[in-house]
């Protein structure tokens, strides 16, 4: 498939107006661009820290994309997209699988890191069921740090507002089609690197959102996303924790069910869902189709703490979807 010279509206005019044009068809497999950076997370439950893991979005959705990639199994090669990624020579993840196949840009400015305080009650499905703080930060990844070529699609999957807006557009640019997190473009910090939202109208993000594909908000995030007026400007998915999700565009809207799973760390499950919903646009499903395997990525994540480990008989049909402990 050519990939567009410039920006293409990425929904189908008419029809089936979730179909993003992304699918290989049986063709040879397109080329994707995730930009966001890895980190440090710190765990800390009842004041205790109870683990340390690679985070980051881009190493979540890494580890999914490289997951659903169709290959056969002596295959070893992995799914074809590049990582823009910065931390610091502090970074204690440069041999997980996810950061030694797509090795991060070195900083001079130490790895982003996050503090994630569990709270002890139990968290309603829509409830945020941790507090975040970054306590260090990485530099921003700028558009000089992008590949100078095109790609078939791009994620812009940021954690600590390292997702400059003039590299978002040149991701838009670069890109046939771009899905974005939310969490990439209104997270603010208050002084102790507490995470704030900002509303995604009062940021310079807010204009490019016509040339955006897709936009991924938590149920957290949606009041600050806008998603009346977000929603006719792109596709807009709210993700609802073990309640699922929804998909909401201009004229529609549809809810997708969930996967049963038991929450071990809820950490990634948004990174996850995104991945698996831009894998299920590649192997060519309808968006409410390619949500429900964003269900599955999400309901997988939440199973095991960090970046998780996925059996290739997961993916393989008449498996039992069901994610126990
Ligand atoms: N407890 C759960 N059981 C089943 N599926 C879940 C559960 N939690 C999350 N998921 C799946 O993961 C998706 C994303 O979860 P959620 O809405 O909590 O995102 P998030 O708040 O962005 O997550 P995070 O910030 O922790 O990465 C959900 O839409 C759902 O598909
Ligand atoms: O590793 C996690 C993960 O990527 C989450 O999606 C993000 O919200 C956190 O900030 C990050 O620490």
């Amino acid at each position: 498939m050519p990939l567009a010279a410039e920006p293409v509206e990425a929904l189908e005019e008419g029809g089936n107006q979730q179909q993003l044009l992304l699918a290989t068809k049986g063709g040879p497999a397109l080329e994707g661009l995730v930009v966001g950076s890895y980190c440090h997370d710190v765990l800390i439950r009842g004041g205790r820290v109870v683990g340390e893991t690679l985070g980051g979005a881009a190493a979540f959705v890494s580890n999914v994309l490289d997951a659903a990639s169709p290959r056969e199994e002596e295959e070893q090669e992995a799914a074809p997209f590049v990582v823009v990624s910065k931390v610091g020579r502090d970074f204690a993840y440069a041999s997980a699988p996810a950061p030694a196949r797509r090795p991060p840009l070195l900083c001079a400015s130490p790895t982003t890191s996050f503090h994630a305080q569990f709270s002890e009650a139990a968290a309603s499905a829509h409830a945020p069921d941790r507090e975040l703080r970054r306590v260090r930060a990485c530099d921003p990844i700028y558009p000089a740090d992008l590949p100078d070529r095109r790609f078939a699609y791009g994620l812009a999957v940021g954690v600590a507002g390292e997702v400059l807006p003039e590299t978002l557009e040149r991701m838009i640019r670069l890109c046939r089609a771009v899905l974005v997190d939310a969490q990439a473009l209104i997270r603010a910090f208050d002084a102790d690197g507490a995470v704030c939202h900002v509303s995604l109208e009062d940021t310079p993000y807010a204009r490019l959102l016509p040339r955006v594909a897709f936009l991924k908000a938590s149920s957290e995030e949606a009041p600050y996303v806008g998603v009346e007026t977000a929603r006719r400007r792109c596709c807009v998915i709210v993700t609802e924790g073990r309640d699922g999700c929804r998909l909401f565009w201009d004229g529609g809207e549809a809810r997708v069910a969930p996967f049963p799973a038991v929450q071990v760390d809820p950490t990634g499950a948004g990174d996850s869902f995104l991945a698996g919903f831009a894998a299920g646009l590649l192997w060519g499903l309808p968006a409410t189709d390619a949500a429900l395997l964003g269900n599955f990525f999400g309901a997988a994540a939440v199973s095991q703490v960090g970046v998780p480990t996925f059996h290739p008989k997961m993916l393989q049909p008449g498996n039992d979807t069901k994610f126990h402990q």
